[in-house]
């Protein structure tokens, strides 16, 4: 089987990646980076195209010669790839769910500890040499996070596994999810997404991008929130509608946020994001650490195998 994998360099950014596994089972060609206008061509005679966030749009699709027969997204959030396109062109697509489940989770937790304790604003400070002004130091926000509540949209992978390390913080956990679902621990209640943004201390986003989830958080239902609460993001940047959390930051509605994705990504470099001290960006790493992605280059390869088997699995289309 011919494959080609259309931006390696976006996963394998420091070659460290072992991708004998893939190697075994079909010849790839690996191409640094690609984009609308090399796409269609690099695509010639293959049989499998894999991408990282690359978009693959309907127009793209359509132009697929008919020696495609699957698209694999070496990701989980596969809203980059035109999927109604992919059907009419009957090529099928498949993603890596979970494969950086724990890595994303820690970036979250580790939003939630660090905006709790300010940390960014405490090394702002500091590196100003602001000693002398000890007082101010202390005026800064700083919480326990037990008892506490989490508001989890999305309780899928990555969600449930914030969950579990909140739990071990002490802190109550308020679940909005599409499908309802309940819950063992005293400490976790499934609500309405109102219910979730007017009571959670600090609202995490869990679920994937979708024409149902995009803008999901806006002005009304930032307005929501208490003046005292921050929101999380390490899902995709369009399920927060971006001018009306900056307004809301700018006003004082929420306390503050920590993003790791955007939208778009890279963001302008005039976004008002990046001079606010109540916001930690990060540029869509939760993904990265290197143990994930090895993770990554097993599933993507379990995925072509169970394919070139006549039975794919983590199919999305
Ligand atoms: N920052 C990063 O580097 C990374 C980001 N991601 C992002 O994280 C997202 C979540 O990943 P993961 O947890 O593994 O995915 P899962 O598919 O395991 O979980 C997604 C959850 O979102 C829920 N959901 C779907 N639509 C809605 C909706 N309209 N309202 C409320 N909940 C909804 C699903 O509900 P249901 O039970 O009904 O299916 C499911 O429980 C990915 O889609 C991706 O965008 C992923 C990896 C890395
Ligand atoms: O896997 C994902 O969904 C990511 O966001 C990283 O590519």
């Amino acid at each position: 089987m011919k494959t080609v994998f259309l931006n390696a360099v976006k996963l394998d950014f420091d070659n460290k990646l072992d991708f004998s596994q893939l190697a075994k089972l079909a010849a790839v060609t690996k191409y640094d980076s690609s984009n609308d206008q090399d796409i269609v061509a690099k695509v010639q005679d293959q049989n499998i195209v894999i991408t990282k966030e690359l978009p693959v749009s309907r127009e793209i699709i359509l132009q697929f010669p008919p020696s495609v027969k699957l698209i694999c997204e070496a990701g989980t959030g596969y809203n980059n790839i035109d999927m109604a396109a992919a059907r009419e062109k009957n090529i099928t697509v498949c993603n890596v769910p979970g494969y950086s489940t724990e890595a994303v989770a820690q970036l979250a937790i580790t939003s939630i500890l660090s905006l709790s304790s300010s940390l960014t604003q405490q090394q702002i400070m500091l590196k100003q040499k602001n000693y002398d002004n000890f007082t101010k130091h202390l005026m800064v926000s700083h919480v326990e996070l037990q008892n506490k509540a989490l508001g989890i949209i999305g309780s899928g992978s990555i969600g449930r596994q914030v969950m579990k390390v909140a739990l071990a913080l002490g802190m109550n956990i308020l679940v909005y999810n599409r499908t309802p679902k309940t819950w063992e621990s005293p400490n976790i209640k499934s609500v309405t997404l109102e219910e979730l943004l007017k009571q959670s201390d600090y609202v995490s986003l869990h679920c994937p991008l979708t024409p149902d989830t995009r803008h999901l958080i806006n002005k009304e239902r930032l307005s929501l929130m208490k003046p005292s609460a921050y929101i999380i993001n390490t899902s995709r940047g369009a399920l927060i509608k971006e001018p009306d959390l900056i307004e809301a930051l700018e006003a004082g509605k929420i306390a503050g946020a920590a993003l790791d994705v955007q939208d778009p990504e890279p963001p302008e470099l005039n976004n008002p994001l990046f001079t606010m001290n109540n916001v930690i960006l990060t540029p869509h790493i939760g993904w990265k650490p290197l143990e994930a992605r090895q993770r990554l280059i097993s599933l993507l390869a379990g995925n072509i195998a169970s394919f070139l088997d006549g039975k794919p699995i983590n199919v999305v289309s």
